[in-house]
C-alpha cells in the first residue's frame, strides 16, 4: 500500500526459511516501517502510472489484496469468535472505496463474511464492474448505515475503513461525518487502509492516530 511501506530489507527481498521450512514471519514482522507523506503518497502514485505504466485497475488489485492478507494476519479467521467471521466494509467515494471492494472480494475467499457499505458510488467502469463482481460473489451490500454504533457491533467482529485515503481534504462532509461518528462509538477492531478516514493525511508518521476522529486505540491496524 502507499502510506505504509517497509523499509530496509522487504517482504520481496531476500528472506529467511525457519526450521519448518516456512517463511519467518517474525523476521518480516520485525523490519521497520516508514510512513509517507500525502505528497510522497501522490508522488509514487504517479510515478507508477507514468512511468512505470501500471494502471489504476492493477494497483486497486494489488491494493485490496494486500489489505486483505494484512487483515488474515492479524485477524485469522481461526481467532474470532464467529465462523465464518463477520466483517463490515465501508468503501467511500474515491479509489481507497475501491481498494475497499477489491479487499472485501478477497477477504470472502479467505474465509470471512463481508458486508458492504458504499453509499456514493462513482459512476465509472472500474467502480461498477468491482460493484459486480461482488455482487457475483454473494457479498452483500448495505441499504443504510447502522445508525447506532452497538449494532454494528453485535454483527460484525471487525470493521474495514476504506472510506479515505491520501486525496482526503478539509472538514469531512456528509454522508461521511455521520458514518465517521457512528464508528467513533465502536468497540469491534477498525482495520483502515492507508489512514484512518478523517485523519490529516499531512500529520501520517508523526502520531496520525490521534488526529483522526477515532479513540487512538481503537484504529490498531493501518494496512
Ligand atoms: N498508487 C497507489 O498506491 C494506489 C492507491 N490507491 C488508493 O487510492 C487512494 C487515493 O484515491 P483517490 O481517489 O485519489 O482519493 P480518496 O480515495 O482518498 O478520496 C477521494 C474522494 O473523497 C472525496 N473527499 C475528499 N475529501 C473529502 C471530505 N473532506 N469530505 C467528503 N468527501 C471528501 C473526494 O471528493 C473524492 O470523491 C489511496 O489512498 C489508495 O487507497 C488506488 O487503489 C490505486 C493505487
Amino acid at each position: 500500500q502507499t502510506i505504509a511501506c517497509r523499509w530496509g530489507p522487504t517482504w520481496w527481498g531476500p528472506q529467511r526459511l525457519n526450521s519448518g521450512g516456512r517463511w519467518d514471519s517474525e523476521v518480516m514482522a520485525s523490519t521497520a516501517v516508514k510512513y509517507l507523506s500525502q505528497e510522497e503518497a501522490q508522488a509514487v502514485d504517479q510515478e507508477l502510472f507514468n512511468e512505470y505504466q501500471f494502471s489504476v485497475d492493477q494497483l486497486m488489485e494489488l491494493a485490496g489484496l494486500s489489505c486483505a492478507t494484512a487483515i488474515a494476519k492479524a485477524y485469522p479467521p481461526t481467532s474470532m469468535s464467529r465462523s465464518p467471521p463477520t466483517v463490515l466494509v465501508i468503501c467511500g467515494p474515491g479509489n481507497n472505496g475501491g481498494d475497499g471492494l477489491v479487499c472485501a472480494r478477497h477477504l470472502k475467499l479467505f474465509g470471512y463474511e463481508p458486508t458492504i457499505y458504499y453509499p456514493k458510488r462513482p459512476n465509472k467502469p472500474l467502480f461498477t464492474a468491482l460493484v459486480t463482481q461482488c455482487q457475483k460473489m454473494d457479498i452483500p451490500f448495505l441499504g443504510e448505515m447502522p445508525s447506532e454504533p452497538t449494532m454494528i457491533d453485535e454483527l460484525y467482529e471487525l470493521v474495514v475503513d476504506a472510506i479515505f485515503g491520501f486525496s482526503f481534504k478539509g472538514d469531512v462532509r456528509e454522508p461521511f461525518h455521520s458514518i465517521l461518528s457512528v464508528l467513533k462509538g465502536l468497540t469491534v477492531p477498525i482495520a483502515s487502509i492507508d489512514i484512518p478516514s478523517g485523519a490529516g493525511t499531512q500529520k501520517v508518521g508523526q502520531g496520525w492516530g490521534r488526529l483522526g476522529p477515532y479513540p487512538p486505540d481503537s484504529c490498531p491496524h493501518q494496512v
